[in-house]
């Protein structure tokens, strides 16, 4: 059995949630496909399929045959990475002027024909309404073909097929004007509903136009403008003042302060030395920088950032399933209603055949789904979008609705609510010297990429002490680090572990105690079995943090911080930022905590992505903090680009936004219909004000989701 290989295509033309159903349907139905993916925001196809048994042109063109056009794009997931850089296929086509697209042609030609009808009828009076049924037949030509089309692919209810029936319909009933007028109105329709759409696209591609275009490539002592796909790692480049950073890389040379806003959201610039990290796409503010290029254009921070949003537009989101499990029963119903409509009354109570039908036909276009269907995607695609544009990342629409409902937020201590770049800030020497205890600990840390680790090595060095060699190092996550150093063993943990091993004496007990209460962390450096010293440690919280807890606290969530240090330490911070704490947390315990949090409710899980992985994946919906890094964008289902606690606030409030333009929208959509229902059985509404209702409700629709692409969290 030949491997099932995922493809994956760019579908023009896809406006109307409808069209997703429709290709879904479709290609399910072809031999050797197994999973089908239509997404309408993200314009994209995905299809797992055995291509011996079904080619990927048969795909295509099933898909054409349809009235829409497939182009293949890249491999799933790829769509950034594929070397190209910026010259994407990002709706190329999209960016045609309204009248040069195949909706605009069949408005523009349906309306002449309509204006047409209308002028020959003035001209020749006696020929009544046959310039009339000649216009409405033509114009739906190319409706009528979509319909056949789907009907002998599985959607016999699509809203061609409803305007179909109900175009003929009305010139059975001798009413060719209104029917001329209503087909020329559903291309109208079509036509707004598809600029619409492609608004709502507009939002990645605003990402994509923040990627670099061209780059100085520095060569001797020549400069070349080149094009920034070209830059290889290890060229340097040339950023003046105004330019933007070509590619991810490292300052070599210049002084300067960069506004990443692009990336992270924050909008202060950041300032930026030789060493410093800089990421494509970001604008120089003032001097001139030489930078080492370290990534190449399709690895780029912000490519990621396109590619991920790309990703998370293209998965649906559960109320967005629920709607369409919804729709594929409403239409047959509203249907089933239409025919009711038409025969009951002529039948029961002898109504006017004619004036009945009329009505029934009326009904029939108040069948579609559309405005339905697009309204959760189209809020998705923008709060998404949106969201990446001010350094808050979400990887899908699931995630998103989570953040929306979110009860709790627990948070990680180092690295999330705190800079997570400790400092010795004491050491105390027990037996020895203090020096003899920071260079043992610091020969043992030596193998450790713990922020302790890190500090205690770096006040070793920045001491000039020799660090001795370490063997056979062990660590054990929220205790501590063991090796062998010189003739001993030496274990570098948490007090508490030193005083399970009987190592803490009662004195050495309560200088712990005292250094912890100032907000300190205390790390126990054991020799064999005696006590050699302590070494205090000491963090600095996030500028942001406090304001962030009370931004919480005003959003009616519950702040909780979760850590692993010492129950002292823990509440001088706590009690600084005025939130909830447990302390003392191993990792397992973190992980019970947070199933219990989760008893009163969906809980988000900040972390920094690094140590806390299997918290951040155990929450409901797990948050990453921390500058773009790889880490943070890869760990958990959202993250934070910029390093401002804030930012859990501002996800909260977009997600609340989302999930309240989503019931403004379904709200809407059914709203609509119910009013044009009642006005059409009371003989209000004519036919042209349903097809008016149907596409007026979509671009309604997709407007307000448009909105939350400009959403300003308060
Ligand atoms: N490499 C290490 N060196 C020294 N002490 C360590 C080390 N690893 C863990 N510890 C001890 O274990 C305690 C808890 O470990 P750790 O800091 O990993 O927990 P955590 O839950 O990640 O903390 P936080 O919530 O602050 O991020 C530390 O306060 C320290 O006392
Ligand atoms: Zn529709």
């Amino acid at each position: 059995m030949a491997a099932a290989s995922a493809l994956k295509f760019r579908i023009e033309g896809m406006d109307c949630g409808s069209c997703a159903a429709k290709i879904e349907t479709a290609l399910r139905r072809l031999p050797g496909v197994a999973e089908v993916e239509v997404s309408v925001t993200a314009a994209s196809l995905l299809v797992s399929v055995d291509e011996d048994r079904t080619s990927r042109e048969t795909i295509r063109s099933k898909v054409n045959a349809l009235g829409f056009r497939a182009l293949e794009a890249s491999a799933p997931g790829a769509s950034a990475h594929d070397g190209h850089g910026h010259d994407h296929d990002h709706g190329a086509s999209d960016d045609r002027p309204w009248w040069r697209t195949a909706k605009g042609v069949n408005a523009l030609v349906s309306g002449a024909l309509l204006a047409l009808a209308w002028g020959v009828s003035l001209v020749e009076p006696q020929w009544a309404g046959w310039p009339y049924v000649v216009a409405a037949l033509v114009a739906l030509v190319p409706v009528a073909r979509r319909a056949v089309v789907g009907a002998l692919n599985g959607t016999p209810f699509s809203i061609e097929t409803l305007m179909t029936v109900a175009a003929l319909g009305a010139l059975a009933i001798d009413e060719a004007p209104e029917a001329a007028v209503v087909v020329f109105l559903f291309a109208v329709g079509e036509l707004l509903e598809g600029i619409a759409a492609s608004r709502a696209r507009a939002g990645v591609k605003a990402l994509v136009a923040l990627m670099p275009n061209v780059a100085r490539r520095i060569r001797g002592d020549a400069v070349e403008t080149v094009p920034a796909s070209e830059l290889v790692i290890g060229d340097l480049a040339l950023v003046r003042p105004g330019d933007r950073v070509p590619s991810d890389g490292v300052v070599q040379e210049g002084v300067s302060e960069v506004d990443e806003a692009p990336i992270t959201g924050e909008s202060r610039p950041v300032p930026k030395a030789p060493g410093a990290t800089v990421y494509a796409g970001s604008v120089n503010a003032n001097g001139e920088l030489r930078v080492a290029i370290t990534r190449t254009a399709s690895d780029n921070t912000i490519a990621r950032i396109v590619a991920l949003v790309e990703d998370a537009q293209a998965t649906k989101a559960p109320t967005a399933r629920f709607i369409e499990r919804f729709s594929r029963w409403y239409t047959p119903a509203a249907m089933g209603l239409a025919l009711l409509v038409i025969v009951l009354p002529p039948l029961l109570a002898d109504g006017d055949w004619r004036t009945w039908i009329y009505r029934g036909l009326a009904v029939l276009l108040i069948a579609c789904p559309c405005a339905l269907v697009i309204s959760t995607p189209a809020a998705i695609a923008s709060a998404l979008a949106g969201g990446a544009r001010r350094g808050l990342l979400v990887k899908g629409g699931a995630a998103l609705e989570t953040l929306g409902r979110v009860t709790t937020i627990a948070f990680d201590k180092t690295g999330t609510l705190t800079q997570g770049r400790p400092r010795v800030v004491d050491v105390a020497a027990i037996d020895g010297s203090e020096d003899e205890a920071l260079a043992k600990a610091a020969a043992v840390e030596r193998g450790s990429s713990h922020p302790l680790g890190r500090a205690i090595v770096e006040e070793a060095e920045a001491r000039g002490l020799p660090i001795p060699n370490a063997f056979g190092g062990a660590a054990a996550p929220g205790k501590g680090v063991t090796a062998r150093v010189l003739s001993g063993f030496v274990t570098v943990g948490s007090p508490r572990q030193a005083a399970e091993k009987g190592l803490l004496t009662a004195a050495a007990a309560e200088r712990v105690a005292a250094l912890e209460s100032e907000g300190k962390t205390v790390v126990a450096v054991g020799e064999g079995d005696r006590l050699i010293g302590l070494v205090a440690l000491q963090d600095t919280l996030r500028p942001d943090a406090s304001e962030a807890m009370a931004r919480l606290k005003a959003q009616g969530l519950r702040a909780i911080m979760l850590t692993g240090d010492n129950a002292r330490a823990a509440a001088a911070i706590a009690g600084a930022l005025g939130v909830e704490h447990r302390a003392e947390l191993l990792p397992q315990d973190k992980l019970a905590a947070i199933a219990e949090l989760r008893r009163d409710g969906p809980v988000a899980m900040v972390g920094d992505g690094v140590n806390d992985a299997p918290a951040l994946a155990s929450a409901s919906v797990g948050v990453a903090m921390g500058g773009g890094t790889d880490v943070a964008l890869e760990t958990a289902e959202a993250a934070l680009l910029s390093d401002r606690v804030s930012g859990v606030a501002d996800l909260v409030a977009l997600s609340r936004a989302t999930l309240s333009n989503i019931h403004v929208n379904v709200g809407l959509a059914l709203g609509l219909k119910a009013l044009f229902l009642v006005a059409t059985l009371a003989g209000w509404a004519p036919l042209w004000m349903a097809i008016l209702a149907d596409t007026g409700a979509t671009v309604l629709v997709t407007a307000n989701a448009l909105r939350l692409l400009r959403y300003e969290p308060a």
